[in-house]
């Protein structure tokens, strides 16, 4: 009956989203928060597969927390669409925005800001890729 206590969605426990999602991106160069059936999660991963870059992904439609994630990463980023992908702790936007960076040539620039173990440096090709895969 007297159903007046419901309170706000997460309880307040919003924070705690929102401090995880800080502190995975400022642990990994690139991170994907992504849904696996999502064809523009698909595309933003396949930009990085294609440049050679190490990135995480977090699947929110596996993700015990996804549903509060993503409203983590809205009030994060401004935005609570999949994907949100983020290079050295910043927000670049979403699936198309990825693939206009990269096609503006901007993308590896942002990538090799991040500390060297991480980030997918030297140039294409020649198979001397000096990335290691960092766990
Ligand atoms: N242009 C955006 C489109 C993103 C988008 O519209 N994502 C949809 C699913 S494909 C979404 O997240 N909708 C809100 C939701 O799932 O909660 C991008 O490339 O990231
Ligand atoms: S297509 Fe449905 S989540 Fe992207």
């Amino acid at each position: 009956m007297g159903n007046y206590t419901s309170s706000s969605t997460t309880g307040g426990s919003g924070t705690s989203c929102v401090q995880y999602v800080q502190e995975v991106v400022s642990q990994n160069c690139v991170v994907i928060f992504s849904k696996t059936t999502c064809p523009y999660c698909k595309m933003a991963k396949n930009v990085f597969s294609e440049i050679g870059a190490t990135y995480k992904v977090i699947e929110l439609d596996e993700h015990s927390d996804g549903r509060r994630l993503q409203e983590a990463l809205a009030q994060v980023t401004g935005a609570r669409t999949v994907p949100r992908v983020f290079i050295n702790g910043n927000c670049i936007g979403g699936g198309s925005d990825t693939k206009q960076l990269h096609q503006q040539g901007k993308l590896v620039p942002l990538i090799e800001q991040c500390a060297p173990c991480c980030a997918a440096t030297g140039s294409e090709g020649s198979g001397s890729g000096r990335f290691e895969s960092a766990k």
